[in-house]
This record gives structure tokens, C-alpha cells and sequence, in this order.
């Protein structure tokens, strides 16, 4: 993360300090007013636990907590003292693992299977939320929805989202009294939106004006666009356009000056299923290409804000529909219709006569003619 390994700088949440002597990192991040939770402050009530994206997490502030969250990053921030910098961000619902045991697992017909069970610790939860289901090892992962109504029973019942494929662990007999993991609940529904921070003009000159903005941003895409994990996103974006787009977005919201032409995040990002780890590693890149063009780690951590305010907005386990104006729309669907022109296919390039029914993918946009769609049907897809 860092060219500085001595620096013991923390970066939480939009804010960036550097560890004392003999300070923990939570004791160094309250004084920097971050909104970090805390209790015990010794390592008992685990309130005050963190994830580190980047850097080393020193023995003492993980020994306590279990493999799976040591092998997450998870960390105790009272027990951590700093040899390095590190990137730490706060718990996530991936981060929240509960022990079941499996009571009974219905078919309920159309080829949907339901799975009662006893968790072990209680739950959280309302219907419609989903959760990962996993094996005692933490494999063979499989997506739930929660269908019981936890007020009225004690045992849990999910559905499973894709019951043609069973994870290995599922098919062993007898299930009865198969003790598995569950990580969730995971929100599905939008947050309240955003309420942007108000702008900062000073700390657009202090980056060092339009020309320092634009260079990080361009250092940043070319990380962003050569990651297998985030360039999938960026498929039909070229990358000047995301940097013009962004740099607009950011000088109207820092500089205050009205450049962007675009939507708003929760908008433009509804149908991306980001969850926050795919979120911290983004803000990862940004923060090693600020890092680059040498921005001090109190301006990095002013500037992050302004990302790091639209994760609600942006995290997700199911793409939103999106708002146009007071309607919701679904943009995740195909819609057929007659073309009145002739065009090429998207698939093939093979001309589509005028008069035809064409099949498109609502967001995308892209439409096929009868042997792709055709073809695509035989494949299984939609
Ligand atoms: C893992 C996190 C993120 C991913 C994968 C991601 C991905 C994308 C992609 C693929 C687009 C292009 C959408 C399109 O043109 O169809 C986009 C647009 C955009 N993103 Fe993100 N983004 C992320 C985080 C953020 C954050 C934190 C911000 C806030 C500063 C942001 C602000 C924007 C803006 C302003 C646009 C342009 C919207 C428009 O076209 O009007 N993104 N993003």
C-alpha cells in the first residue's frame, strides 16, 4: 500500500493518522474523530473489530478472533499496535458468520428446496434478505433467501435461490443434524439515499487543481481497467469517458462547480452487484494512486470522503431497479420488438430485416437476431 513502511499512517473511513508510540490503532483513530465503535477496550467484547485491506495485522490483534475472520483480515483495534501503515475499513455484513444446524430440508416442488434449521447464536433477520450458506469449512457456497417470519418461530427457514445445483455438503445423507455456516443477513434493499457532504473549494486547490486530479484518476482507471475483478464492470465503457465522467462528478462535488452531466451513483451503479470487499479493494487502487502522484495522507483522507460517502449507495447483493423520476424501472430484462429499420445483429453482424422481432437486454441494449437468440436459448441463458 505504502512506500513508507515506517509511517504506521491508518486510513479508516475518510480518515487518515499516524500512530504514536505505544498508541493503539483504536486509541489513534479516536483521536482523529474517527466514528470507530468501541467498549471494553481490551480485547473482550470484540465492539470495537475492524477489517484491514492493506497492510500487516500484528499477531496480538487477531489471535482471539476465529480462522475465518483472521482469514477475512478481521482485527481487534484495542489490541492493535501498528508496525506499518494499514487501510482498515469497518465490518461488513460478509464479515458476520453464524453456526446452524439443519433440522430438515423440504422439497417444496418446482424444483425449489427449503431448508429448516437452528442457528446457534441468534439471528438477525426479516424475510426477503438473502444469505450465503456454506459448509463447516467455509466451501461450497450456495445463495438463501430468508423466507420465515422470526418473530413467530425460533427455527429458520430459507429457500435456496438456485436448487438445480445443490453444493456437495447439501447432498450428504442423513442432512438431519448437518451443522453448516451461514454468513448474512445481506441487505437487498436500498439504504435511505445519500446525502452528499457539502463541497470543499479549498481541497481542490490543495490536490493541486484540475491538472493533479485528472492524472490520479488516469493512474487510477489504468489499475481499475488491467483488474480482473473490477474491469468485467467496465466492458462497454472506454476509459476516457469513466475519466471525464469522474472528474466532472468530483469537481462538482468538492469544487462545487456544475460540470457533471450524469446520474447519481445509486443510479448509475443499480445493476452492479459490489459487495464492500470488491468496494475496499477500489479504494484501495485510489488510495495507491494518490499515493503516487504524492498527495499527502491528510488530503488522501480528505478526498476519500467523497468516495467513501456513497458505499450505501453503491454495495449491493442484487442489482436495485433504477429511479427515473417516480418510476422504478427494471433494467435487468429483455424486451422484444418489431424493427422498423433493418439493422445488423449484435452478436453476429448478420443483417435483421425491417419487420422482424428482435430480442434486447433492456440495459445493455444489445439485440440479436432469430439464430443468436435462438442459440442462446439452447445455451440456457434467459
Ligand atoms: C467497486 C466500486 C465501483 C465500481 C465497480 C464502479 C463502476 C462503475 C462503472 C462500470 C461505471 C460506468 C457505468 C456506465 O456508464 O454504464 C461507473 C460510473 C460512475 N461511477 Fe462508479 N464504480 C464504483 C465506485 C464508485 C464510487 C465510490 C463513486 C463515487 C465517487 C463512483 C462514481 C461514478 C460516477 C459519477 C459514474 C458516472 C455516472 C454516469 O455515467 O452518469 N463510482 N462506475
Amino acid at each position: 500500500m505504502c512506500s513508507d513502511k515506517n509511517s504506521r499512517v491508518l486510513h479508516y473511513q475518510g480518515h487518515a493518522v499516524v500512530c504514536r508510540d505505544h498508541e493503539t490503532a483504536l486509541d489513534a483513530l479516536l483521536r482523529a474523530g474517527a466514528p470507530i465503535p468501541f467498549s471494553c477496550k481490551s480485547g473482550i467484547c470484540h465492539r470495537c473489530m475492524v477489517r484491514c485491506i492493506d497492510g500487516d495485522v500484528p499477531e496480538a490483534a487477531r489471535r482471539k478472533l476465529p480462522e475465518h475472520q483472521q482469514a477475512r483480515g478481521c482485527l481487534l483495534a484495542c489490541q492493535c499496535r501498528p508496525t506499518g501503515p494499514m487501510l482498515l475499513a469497518p465490518l461488513s455484513a460478509e464479515d458476520s458468520v453464524t453456526r446452524c444446524r439443519l433440522e430438515a430440508m423440504n422439497y417444496s416442488g418446482d424444483n425449489r428446496w427449503q431448508l429448516v434449521f437452528d442457528p446457534f447464536t441468534r439471528l438477525t433477520y426479516r424475510p426477503g434478505q438473502l444469505a450465503k450458506l456454506m459448509s463447516e469449512r467455509l466451501d461450497g457456497e450456495c445463495t438463501a433467501l430468508f423466507i420465515s417470519a422470526p418473530e413467530d418461530e425460533t427455527l429458520v427457514t430459507v429457500e435456496l435461490e438456485d436448487s438445480t445445483r445443490l453444493p456437495e455438503w447439501l447432498r450428504a445423507t442423513p442432512r438431519e443434524g448437518l451443522e453448516f455456516c451461514l454468513r448474512g443477513p445481506l441487505p437487498v434493499e436500498p439504504a435511505e439515499p445519500v446525502t452528499p457532504l457539502p463541497p470543499e473549494p479549498g481541497l481542490w486547490d490543495e490536490l493541486g487543481g484540475d491538472s493533479m486530479v485528472r492524472a490520479v484518476l488516469t493512474t487510477f482507471y489504468t489499475k481499475v481497467y488491467a483488474d480482473p475483478e473490477l474491469r468485467p464492470f467496465f466492458e462497454r465503457v472506454t476509459i476516457d469517458r469513466i475519466i471525464g465522467k469522474q472528474f466532472a462528478f468530483l469537481k462538482e462535488s468538492i469544487q462545487d462547480q456544475p460540470v457533471f452531466l450524469g446520474e447519481q451513483p445509486r443510479n448509475s451503479h443499480n445493476w452492479m452487484v459490489i459487495t464492500d470487499v470488491l468496494f475496499d479493494h477500489r479504494q484501495n487502487l485510489m488510495l495507491q494512486a494518490m499515493r503516487e502522484h504524492g498527495i499527502p495522507d491528510d488530503l488522501i483522507a480528505r478526498w476519500s470522503r467523497y468516495e467513501e460517502q456513497f458505499r450505501p449507495d453503491i454495495v449491493k447483493y442484487k442489482p436495485w431497479l433504477k429511479r427515473v423520476g417516480d418510476l422504478l424501472v427494471d433494467t435487468e430484462q429483455y424486451e422484444t420488438c418489431l424493427l422498423e429499420e433493418a439493422t445488423v445483429c449484435d452478436y453476429c453482424g448478420d443483417e435483421i430485416a425491417a419487420n422482424t422481432m428482435v430480442r434486447y437486454h433492456k440495459r445493455i441494449g444489445r439485440l440479436g437476431c432469430e439464430a443468436c437468440t435462438a442459440s442462446a436459448a439452447a445455451d440456457g441463458a434467459p
